[in-house]
């Protein structure tokens, strides 16, 4: 794998609180990489220490193997919208925008050019004063952008985004990674980032509890799987010496948990029991989110 974003047993410390314990994990280019976990899980200070604004207690975070501090051209390599933006209030989008570009040595020219790529064309000379949240989460990732970077790291960017908004951002994301470029984004509204992610990383007290596609999470967690039988104490009983609960749920119905219509179908037929209906319900990203946090707690 070319790992472009690598994390290498990190651990931040601050006074008692252990932010993030002994993580690591890698990114490989060319995808977008969904960042989950639970309201201080250590989500921030990780990509705090990605960009170089926390140093490590211990461990390391490096981006195209190096980390921030020792990048040549960081402003090619690396963008980043993290919570809490700041801007001058009095300044316009266009002026905010204008002055890191000459920080970061950008053309002026590429300016206008991204107000309109992120939908500010027309408020560009308007007061950031004036700006909603998620017109203010346009322009951080305009800033983001300025220098084209190859990775994009991004905290919350749906905050404050309208639906369409997020449409747009999605579509935006899968355009980045169709051109081989990387994103890692954390994001607290599950439903959108499993749409648009290759994987997702999980994370709970500071440390990596579930890492891989959505798809195959959801897949080994298996699904309650509802159905209906000639006999339900036989079928329930086949059913537990293969390691599979099954409960009562009204008469004739049984739900197996945590596991499969193929699975519980074999079962079945193996005992010759007649099956009249059956339905699975797939487990969902939330799911395998809380499954894995509350595990964690246990
Ligand atoms: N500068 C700091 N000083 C002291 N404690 C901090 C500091 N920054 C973070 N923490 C603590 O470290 C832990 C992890 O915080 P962090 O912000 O990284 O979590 P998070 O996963 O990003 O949370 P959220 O989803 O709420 O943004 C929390 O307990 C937090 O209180």
């Amino acid at each position: 794998m070319d790992a472009v974003i690598e994390v290498d047993s990190l651990t931040k410390r601050f006074g008692r609180t252990v932010a993030v314990d002994g993580l690591s994990f890698a990114v490989p280019r060319g995808s977008i990489v969904g960042f989950l976990g639970p309201n201080g899980s250590g989500k921030t200070t990780t990509l705090r220490t990605l960009l170089g604004l926390t140093t490590p207690t211990a461990g390391r975070a490096t981006v195209e193997g190096r980390p921030y501090a020792a990048l040549p051209d960081p402003a090619r390599v690396i963008g980043a919208v993290l919570d809490a933006a700041q801007f001058h209030p009095g300044r316009t989008g266009r002026d905010h925008l204008r002055v890191f570009a000459r920080a970061a040595g950008v053309a002026r020219s590429r300016v206008d050019a991204l107000l309109r790529l992120v939908g500010l064309g027309e408020a560009a000379g308007r007061r950031v004063r004036g700006y909603s949240l998620g017109m203010r989460q346009r322009l951080s990732l305009a800033t983001a952008l300025l220098g084209d970077p190859r990775v994009l790291v991004l905290d919350e960017p749906a905050n404050g985004l309208d639906p369409q908004g997020i449409r747009w951002l999605r579509d935006f994301l899968r355009d980045r990674r169709d051109e081989g470029r990387t994103v890692l984004v954390s994001s607290h509204v599950l439903s959108e980032v499993a749409q648009v992610v290759d994987e997702v990383l999980v994370l709970h007290k500071g440390r990596l509890v579930a890492q891989g596609p959505v798809a195959e999470l959801t897949a080994a967690a298996g699904a309650p799987v509802r159905v209906r039988s000639a006999d339900p104490g036989r079928l329930s009983e086949a059913l537990a010496a293969r390691g599979v609960t099954a409960t009562g749920d009204g008469p004739g119905w049984l739900v197996a948990h945590r596991t499969t219509a193929e699975s519980v179908g074999a079962t079945a037929a193996e005992h010759r029991i007649a099956i009249y209906e059956m339905a699975a319900h797939p487990r969902t990203l939330e799911d395998i989110f809380l499954h894995v946090t509350g595990e964690a707690d246990r």
